[in-house]
This record gives C-alpha cells, sequence and structure tokens, in this order.
C-alpha cells in the first residue's frame, strides 16, 4: 500500500530528528542527486557536461535542490540555478557555489545576475535578453529540478518570480522537447495536502519525496502533475493512519474474498442487481458481467432486462430472492417508475437489514437522507455535483473535478455513505478519516459503460464480504479501492496500450483477479 501523509505529520516527524541533529536535507539531497544521476544517466549517458538547471524558491525545498545541485556539479554536471526569492537557503547556496555552479536571480526585473555569495559567473547567463536567458537556459536543460515550492506551499499555485519560471517551463515544454523535470518532494504549486491544482503548477516526469508520499502525489487532479512517485527514506516515524492512501498489487490478496475449501455459491455471496431497464438493458448486462467476472457465488437480476441478460449469461437467476449485497442504479432511467421503485425498495432493504449496496447512476437521486457505510455511491463528477446541490449545496461539475476529495468527503459527510468518485484518479471517501486515490486505469477507460462493469466488480467484493462489510466501516472503501484496483487493470490487460470497450474490460476481469489472488 502507497501511503501518503499530510504536511503537518511530516514535520511532526521531522521534529525530533532534526532537535537531535539528525541531517534530514542532506539525506533529502543525496537521494535527490542519485535520482536526477540515474535521469541524466538514462537521457546523456553520463552526469559529466550534462546541464542542470535548479528551480529554487525561498525556503528548504530550494535547500534541497541547491545541495543537490552541488552534489552534481561536482560529479561534473554544469548547473545553473535560478533564484526565485531574495533569500534562499543560505547553506544551500554557499554549497553550490563552492561547488563552481552558477546562479541567476530572476524576478519582476528579469534575470540580473547578481545573486549573493560571490557569484562572479552569473552574468553570463543574462545576455540575449531577460526572458529569453531563462528560456534558452531551460530549453538547453537536460534535467530541471523544481525546488520553488514544498510542504511550506501556501494558495493554489507558485505566486511570483516562482510563478514565472514555472510558466516559462511550461512554454519551453509545450515547444517541444525539453527537460526532464524532477520535482522535489512535491510539484510546486499543487495542493500539497488536497491535490488540487489551480494556477502555476510545475509538470513533473518524476518526483521524489522524502519520508512519505504526500496526498498531493496521489489525489487528483494534482497527481497529474507528479509523474512517476519515488519515496525517499529519511528515517522519519510516521502515524498509522495515513492521508491518502493508494492499494497496490500486493493488498489484493488480503482484501478479495477467495472462496475456501467448504464454499458454496450462498456462502461466497449472492447479488441482487437492480439495473437497466427493457429499453436499455446494456448497463444491466454490463454490470451482470463485472459481477461474475469478479467471481460472485450468484447474481440475481431484478428488471426490465432479463432475457438480455439471460441471453449473455444464462447462469443468471432472474427476480427476487435472498442476497448479500446490491448493485443499483445503472441504467435506470429517470421516468422508469417501476425500475425506480425496485431500486428505493432494494436501498431500504440494504439499510434496514445490513446488506452493502452499491449505489450507481440512477440511484443517487433515490438514496434516502442518511445512509450507512456499506451504502457505496459510485457516481462521476457531475453525478456528484447533482447529488451536492440536491443537498443545498451550489457546486457545478467543474468544481468537483478542480477539488474531487473536498466534494468527495462532503457527499461522505451529508449522506454517511462510503463515496467512491469515477474519474482518471478514483477518489474513495469513508468513515473514520478512511481515503484512497486509484489512478490504476488508462485514459481508454473512459468509455460507456465501464462504470457498470466497475459496479458490478465491487458489488461482487461486497456480496463475498458481506457481513465484515457491515461490521467494519470503513472496510467498503478498502473494498471500493480494491475494484477500481482490478478494473483499471483489467482495462489494461484487455487491450494494453489501446482502445477498450466495457465488455472487453468485464471479460479481462478474471484473469486480473487470478493474477492478484491466485496461488
Ligand atoms: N524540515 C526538514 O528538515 C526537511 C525539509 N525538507 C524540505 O523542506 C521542504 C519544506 O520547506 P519549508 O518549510 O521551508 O517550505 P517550502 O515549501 O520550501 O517553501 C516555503 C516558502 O515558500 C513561500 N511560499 C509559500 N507558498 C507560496 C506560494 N504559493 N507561492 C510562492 N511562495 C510561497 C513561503 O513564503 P511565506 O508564505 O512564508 O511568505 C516560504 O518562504 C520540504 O518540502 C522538503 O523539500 C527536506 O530537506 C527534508 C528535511
Ligand atoms: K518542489
Amino acid at each position: 500500500m502507497l501511503l501518503s501523509f499530510d504536511p503537518d505529520d511530516v514535520r511532526a516527524a521531522e521534529r525530533p530528528l532534526l532537535a537531535a541533529g539528525v541531517p534530514l536535507m542532506d539525506r533529502a539531497a543525496f537521494a535527490l542527486a542519485v535520482h536526477a544521476g540515474h535521469v541524466l544517466r538514462a537521457v546523456r549517458g553520463r552526469v559529466g557536461g550534462a546541464h542542470v538547471v535548479l528551480l529554487v524558491g525561498a525556503g528548504n525545498n530550494g535547500g534541497d535542490a541547491l545541495h543537490a545541485g552541488a552534489r552534481l556539479a561536482r560529479r561534473g554536471a554544469r548547473v545553473t540555478a535560478l533564484l526565485a526569492a531574495p533569500q534562499v537557503h543560505a547553506g544551500g547556496l554557499a554549497a553550490l557555489t563552492a561547488a563552481h555552479g552558477r546562479t541567476l536571480r530572476v524576478g519582476a526585473d528579469g534575470p540580473d545576475g547578481d545573486a549573493p555569495a560571490g557569484d562572479g559567473r552569473a552574468a553570463d547567463a543574462s545576455g540575449g535578453g531577460r526572458g529569453g536567458a531563462v528560456a534558452d537556459l531551460l530549453a538547453s536543460a537536460d534535467v530541471v529540478l523544481d525546488g520553488l515550492l514544498g510542504i511550506g506551499a501556501r494558495g493554489g499555485g507558485v505566486r511570483g518570480a516562482g510563478g514565472e519560471l514555472v510558466d516559462a517551463l511550461a512554454r519551453v515544454r509545450a515547444a517541444g522537447g525539453g527537460p526532464v523535470v524532477v520535482a522535489v518532494d512535491v510539484p510546486s504549486g499543487i495542493g500539497v495536502a488536497d491535490g488540487t491544482a489551480a494556477g502555476a503548477v510545475v509538470r513533473a516526469d518524476l518526483t521524489v519525496t522524502f519520508g512519505a508520499a504526500k496526498p498531493g502525489l496521489l489525489l487528483p487532479p494534482a497527481a497529474e502533475a507528479a509523474g512517476a512517485v519515488e519515496t525517499v527514506d529519511i528515517g522519519l516515524t510516521l502515524p498509522a493512519r495515513p492521508a491518502v492512501a493508494r492499494l497496490e498489487t500486493g493488498d489484493a490478496a488480503d482484501l478479495w474474498p477467495v472462496p475456501g475449501g467448504s464454499a458454496q455459491k450462498y456462502s461466497r455471496g449472492v447479488l441482487g442487481v437492480v439495473a437497466g431497464s427493457g429499453a436499455y438493458p446494456g448497463a444491466a448486462v454490463l454490470s451482470v458481467s463485472g459481477a461474475l467476472g469478479a467471481g460472485v457465488g450468484m447474481v440475481r437480476y431484478v428488471g426490465g432486462a432479463g432475457p438480455q441478460v439471460l441471453a449473455a449469461h444464462p447462469e443468471v437467476v432472474v427476480g427476487e430472492g435472498r442476497v448479500q449485497a446490491w448493485v443499483l442504479g445503472s441504467g435506470v432511467a429517470p421516468d422508469d417508475e417501476t425500475q425506480r421503485d425496485r431500486v428505493r425498495a432494494a436501498l431500504a432493504h440494504a439499510v434496514d437489514h445490513g446488506e452493502p449496496a452499491v449505489a450507481d447512476a440512477g440511484a443517487l437521486d433515490l438514496l434516502p437522507e442518511r445512509v450507512p457505510a456499506h451504502v457505496v455511491l459510485t457516481p462521476h463528477a457531475g453525478e456528484l455535483a447533482t447529488l451536492l446541490r440536491a443537498r443545498g449545496d451550489d457546486v457545478a461539475r467543474a468544481d468537483v473535478e478542480a477539488a474531487p476529495l473536498a466534494h468527495a468527503r462532503r457527499a461522505h459527510d451529508l449522506t454517511g455513505a462510503t463515496v467512491l468518485l469515477k474519474g482518471a484518479v478514483t477518489v474513495v471517501v469513508g468513515p473514520h478519516g478512511a481515503v484512497y486515490a486509484q489512478g490504476d486505469a488508462p485514459a481508454w477507460l473512459a468509455t460507456a459503460g465501464a462504470g457498470d462493469v466497475l459496479g458490478g466488480v465491487l458489488g461482487a467484493v461486497l456480496a463475498g464480504r458481506s457481513a465484515d462489510a457491515v461490521a467494519d466501516p470503513t472496510l467498503p472503501a478498502a473494498l471500493a479501492a480494491l475494484a477500481a484496483l482490478v478494473h483499471g487493470r483489467a482495462a489494461h490487460a484487455a487491450n494494453p496500450g489501446g482502445p477498450v470497450a466495457a465488455s472487453a474490460v468485464a471479460a479481462a476481469v478474471p484473469g486480473v483477479v487470478r493474477a492478484l489472488v491466485g496461488a
């Protein structure tokens, strides 16, 4: 499991070590230089002679970059630091200067080469015009180390001279080619704790993060700015509970309902699916496909798409009966009162009788005021905005997309449900601070019907662990994250690197489950 921690927790973990004189910045800078060295060898074959540009802000994040730059300069790299603040980390600046790195001050007046600490060579870089000199430097760099802002970031985006550097770097990259960008601790400008990415935000290829990942490296939309994430152990002892977690391959076996030797179809879980209709049978077929692919004991289908469901899946039982979990609402039209009544009844049953339920699409506006955490909502951003508006919040789809965690949390707080917010990175919020961010799916998965398959997979897992999911209110969030992981992996497996149809994703689920939990 990849765990991330809020800046306050990281600072609290650093404090006793700093008080004891542990050289945390040395550890961080050493690891950063090692990773930058790997990148330089990959793009240029060697560190010696490579061109490294440092973006340096006012705080310790800039200090990390300067110290790492000094290490690279001692290994023969040509290092130029662009100083975006009047005062930068003094020890780092001295180290870089001693290692013969160049410094160049940038700001409202552009580069003027007046960096402190006796940098006699700063003036070379300012030739050719102010902004032009910076752009030329960035364009000619093999690697840029982004040390503008770390966990001390406040507000959205990088302000001031640093923000101008972020924009200049974006222009260089948009023009094609450009350097490999390595973010120091976090990409500068992201919301470190909430994953927002407004204003000037560095787009990194790699983030080298210290002590533990930060939530913004996992959460959308900021996660996209982080690139690959390398976590460096600098010796911090962090709290037991992370801010945001991400399930990985090794986590699936513990969570998945793998049948024991004495299993039979009822003990493995029966899933009730109230989805689709005669007019729109596809959602029903896809939900059932996902559930069967995930290995549910049995599916009972209730609704007007019985013939189509049976044609695709003769193992399904059509009609009502006892179930251990539900999938509700996929493909249920707003004017289909018969099916909506069935969804209402199933929701009430799930709440009253302790049966986990997935409430998707057409079930979201039928939700009682409050539900237990074993009811899992699976909206996309637009549906979540609608749900929140129905509860009095003035919120649009774009607001949800800009701050998915905050809005998923709000929906959880208002309804009591576990909330799985679908997206390129899927965010899950449950009670007691359970938060997951799963970025497993290829962009190709954004396709009609994919959500129906996800609902089926999640329903199967909830049916298989029905009693556990009711007894432990944080478990539905973990199982929802697990379903997102399997669903995303199935999309990759169905057609690596290419387009996928939802039915192909469902067909790939059994193989993914076998790979994750098979002996
Ligand atoms: N502690 C340790 O031992 C270790 C720490 N480590 C490293 O330290 C980093 C944290 O360092 P840090 O606390 O100095 O904060 P940092 O992020 O560098 O910047 C703060 C400065 O930025 C400014 N500023 C804020 N927001 C802004 C904005 N939007 N736009 C523009 N400016 C903004 C802010 O100004 P202020 O808001 O105070 O006016 C202040 O001047 C951490 O991420 C890791 O890399 C590692 O070495 C491991 C050991
Ligand atoms: K940074």
